[in-house]
């Protein structure tokens, strides 16, 4: 188990962070995330006894790392650097059995096969086995990178730090190795990885620490720290959280920094049509609301991901008064409705008796919806059909290009 305790941490006379404090379980996998020069590296330094701290305690498995001889750290921690430069010309297995150095005596191996079975073990389980009499220097990046995984592993140590360990790993070796490290969490060992990859680390860690502003901003499930807001504020940046369609588990999208607009749009809609229109008008600055969406829809996800005020409602049945009030709220304070590919006649008549400015996209013609007469807005120039998603933000922009409501009457 790895416990940090208050922990404060300069370099260069520079304070990095300050009163961080966290534990890993001997059988879990932690995610280190955060932008750069937050102090992920730092941090792991600092836990594996290679930094001192300014103030704070480090310990794994109640010993106290700074306290410990090289040796007895050795023992302890193992730690997978970002820099794979290697520096001479062992050949891979050589490498490998570097990590059964503080198993020795200053006489020599005390347990020859104890070694050797940790060594063939840690080549076979990152699958560098087969170019073990390599030199180093003649393998890839990212071979090498299994190679010193290979040797924290051979290290046996109840405690693991990774650094990046995933940077120079194509998409399936990314994969196995998370996957082995998440293994070895869940068989015993403390493992906390500083990762980049958001996905990646929400798919195969059972926490996420986000360091920020020199300080633990979140620690928890994947889920819980993953949220849009905490994301924009810990990297200065819009992001959207979704669910992936495959792992199930969160995914995290960059938006770059928006720019605001002085544009409001309530968006109706389903499906692929309303998530895009959503998605575009937010992206674009725009302050966006939706609804009523179906529950579960992926319109409904989209706006979930991206932290905008929706309204929801069951996919199938009408909707009931104080969904219709939500609604209405939402809408009567927009410069503009957007109604793509709308669920039903009554769905789209609670947003479009409004009469605002109307963009339609896609399929969605209010003129069909059974209610023209009580829905069309009130000029016509306020009313522009597009084909694409692609084009709303320029359509809305035509339809209602100051910020001012119409009048009600
Ligand atoms: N050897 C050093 N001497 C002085 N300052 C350093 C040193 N190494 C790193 N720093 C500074 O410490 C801060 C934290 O750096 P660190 O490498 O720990 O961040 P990080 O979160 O790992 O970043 P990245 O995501 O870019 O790898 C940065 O401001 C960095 O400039």
């Amino acid at each position: 188990m790895i416990e940090v305790e208050d922990l404060t941490v300069a370099r260069g006379g520079v304070t990095v962070f300050e009163g961080v404090s966290l534990t890993v379980d001997e059988d879990e996998f932690v995610a280190l995330v955060g932008p750069n020069g937050a102090g992920k590296t730092t941090l792991l330094q600092a836990i594996n006894g290679v930094l001192e701290p300014e103030s704070g305690t480090v310990e794994i498995d109640g010993r106290r790392v700074i306290d410990c001889s090289a040796r007895e750290r050795g023992r302890l921690v193992a730690t997978v650097p970002q820099d794979t430069h290697v520096g001479f010309d062992f050949s891979v297995e050589d490498i490998v059995a570097m990590g059964r150095t503080p198993y020795h005596t200053r006489f020599g191996r005390s347990d020859r096969e104890a070694d050797d079975r940790a060594v063939r073990r840690a080549l076979d389980r990152t699958d560098t086995a087969r170019f073990a009499d390599r030199p180093v220097d003649e393998v890839s990046g990212g071979e090498r990178q299994r190679v010193l995984l290979a040797r924290a592993l051979a290290q046996d140590t109840p405690a693991l730090l990774l650094d990046e360990p995933t940077a120079s790993l194509d998409v399936n070796h990314q994969v196995e190795t998370l996957s082995l490290v998440s293994d070895l969490g869940a068989s015993g060992k403390a493992a906390l990885a500083a990762i980049h990859d958001l996905d990646l680390a929400a798919r195969f860690c059972d926490r996420i620490v986000l360091l920020a502003d020199g300080r633990v901003l979140a620690n928890g499930p994947p889920a819980e720290v993953l949220d849009a807001p905490a994301l924009g504020a810990a990297f200065d940046a819009d992001a959207a959280v979704t669910t992936h369609p495959t792992t199930g588990t969160p995914s995290v999208t960059a938006l770059g920094e928006r720019r605001d607009r002085d544009l409001t749009v309530h968006v109706v809609g389903t499906g692929r049509t309303a998530a895009r229109v959503i998605a575009r008008l937010h992206d674009a600055g725009a302050t966006v609301t939706a609804g009523p969406l179906p529950e579960g829809d992926l319109a409904a996800e989209t706006a979930r991901a991206r932290d905008l005020e929706t309204v929801t409602a069951p996919a199938f049945g009408s909707l009931g008064p104080a969904v219709r009030d939500r609604v209405s709220t939402l809408r009567d304070a927009a410069t503009a409705l957007v109604a793509a590919d709308p669920p039903a006649a009554d769905g789209i008549a609670a947003v479009l008796d409004a009469r605002l400015p109307v963009v339609t996209v896609d399929g969605a013609r209010p003129a069909d919806s059974g209610s023209a007469d009580r829905t069309a807005p009130n000029r016509p120039e306020q009313m522009i059909r597009v084909a694409s998603p692609a084009d709303v933000l320029e359509a809305v922009v035509t339809v209602a290009p100051e910020r001012e409501l119409p009048a009600d009457d």
